[in-house]
């Protein structure tokens, strides 16, 4: 039977949330989410290392299973949901997104720095060519005028994407940036526009429905809150709101709070709070898969994250410059360790 939907959701948790859990999913996991999900009506699931396809490296995390697994596992179980595979040009390339197609995966998302889509106009076709739903991924939208991000929206459409997301990567973005952003692109843009939120200053929710109300028709969550950082709008929640609004998603509630409870809450490694290293993260405008990162770098040198998170957001660092943060720790802490001579 197909469902009635006013927007599409995304659910992210098998994705973002493998930074929450450093890159440990087993497929037995992936296979009683993703059935879970399928049955609840979910009509997308993201599946991948949470830095994309071929993410599982010394510099992001090695993963627990190859990802390719992963999708194998998440197409077997789903029955209508499509499962999404997220990939970044220079990190994944067109052999994994090719693999990932040939088991099954119907949408790539193609992510760049917000400043950097002209990195991305092979993926897109390449995900085009392989008949793929391909969505444009601009991350840490926060750090770009809104001038700025309509140019790279319009490049990535001018790509051949389907859709183009603005990514509230640091969950930095209070409501009215976003809905000012969405707003933009749906003026300029002629395709659907979508947004991906953190919950780091505990705004995902607000900013999810300011994007829809500003017109987003594809939104992403995480169930339980499992993401990156304070993880992302949680689903189950959001699934709930929306239905107060009137506002139909072809999900179950009662189905998606049992998985919550009965399936995801066991797998979070500690239950998703915004901590003072999450909260920070948001305040400084901090890639939000750098959490664990920082927090093993705190504790190899005796600082605090803080600290690390601070300079990290002076400097404006972004994803890829993984390497840095462990720069960054050794700097202050050569710097205290002087001042206490
Ligand atoms: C490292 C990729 C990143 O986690 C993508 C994403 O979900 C975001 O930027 O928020
Ligand atoms: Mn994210």
């Amino acid at each position: 039977m197909s469902k009635t939907r006013d927007l599409y959701i995304t659910e992210v948790a098998l994705r973002d949330g493998s930074h929450a859990i450093a890159h440990q999913y087993t497929v037995d996991q992936v296979l009683s989410v993703a059935k879970a999900l399928d049955e609840a009506g979910v009509p997308y699931i993201e599946v991948a290392h949470g830095d994309g396809l071929a993410g599982s490296s010394l510099q992001y995390g090695f993963s627990r299973t190859d990802e390719m697994k992963l999708i194998e596992a998440a197409v077997s179980v789903c029955s209508q949901a499509k499962i999404a595979v997220l990939l970044l040009p220079g990190i994944g390339t067109l052999k994994e997104l090719k693999e990932a197609a040939a088991l099954g995966a119907k949408m790539a998302r193609v992510a760049t720095h917000v400043t950097e889509a002209d990195v991305s106009p092979q993926h897109i076709s390449m995900a085009k060519e392989l008949g793929m739903e391909t969505v444009g991924f601009l991350m840490m939208a926060h750090m770009a005028p809104v001038e700025k991000l309509v140019e790279q929206a319009k490049l990535m459409e001018s790509y051949g994407a389907d859709i183009v997301y603005v990514v509230d990567s640091a969950g930095a973005l209070l409501p009215y940036e976003v809905k000012e952003r969405i707003h933009a692109l749906k003026q300029h843009l002629g395709v659907e526009i979508g947004f991906h939120g953190h919950n780091n200053l505990s705004l995902a929710m607000a900013n999810t429905l300011a994007a829809i109300e500003a017109g987003a028709t594809r939104i992403d969550g995480s169930i339980r809150c499992l993401g990156a950082g304070a993880g992302n709008t949680q689903t189950e929640v959001l699934i709930a709101v929306l239905e107060r609004m009137g506002i139909q998603t072809g999900i179950d509630l009662y189905q998606m709070m049992d998985l919550a409870e009965d399936i995801v809450a066991p797998i979070l490694q500690a239950p998703q709070e915004i901590t003072r290293d999450s909260l920070t993260m948001g305040y400084a405008g901090i890639y939000s898969s750098f959490l664990l990162h920082a927090k093993r770098a705190a504790e190899r040198f005796g600082i605090d994250s803080r600290d690390i998170l601070l300079e990290l957001g002076r400097r404006k660092v972004v994803g890829g410059q993984e390497d840095m943060i462990v720069d960054v720790a050794a700097e202050i802490a050569s710097k205290t360790e002087i001042a206490t001579r």
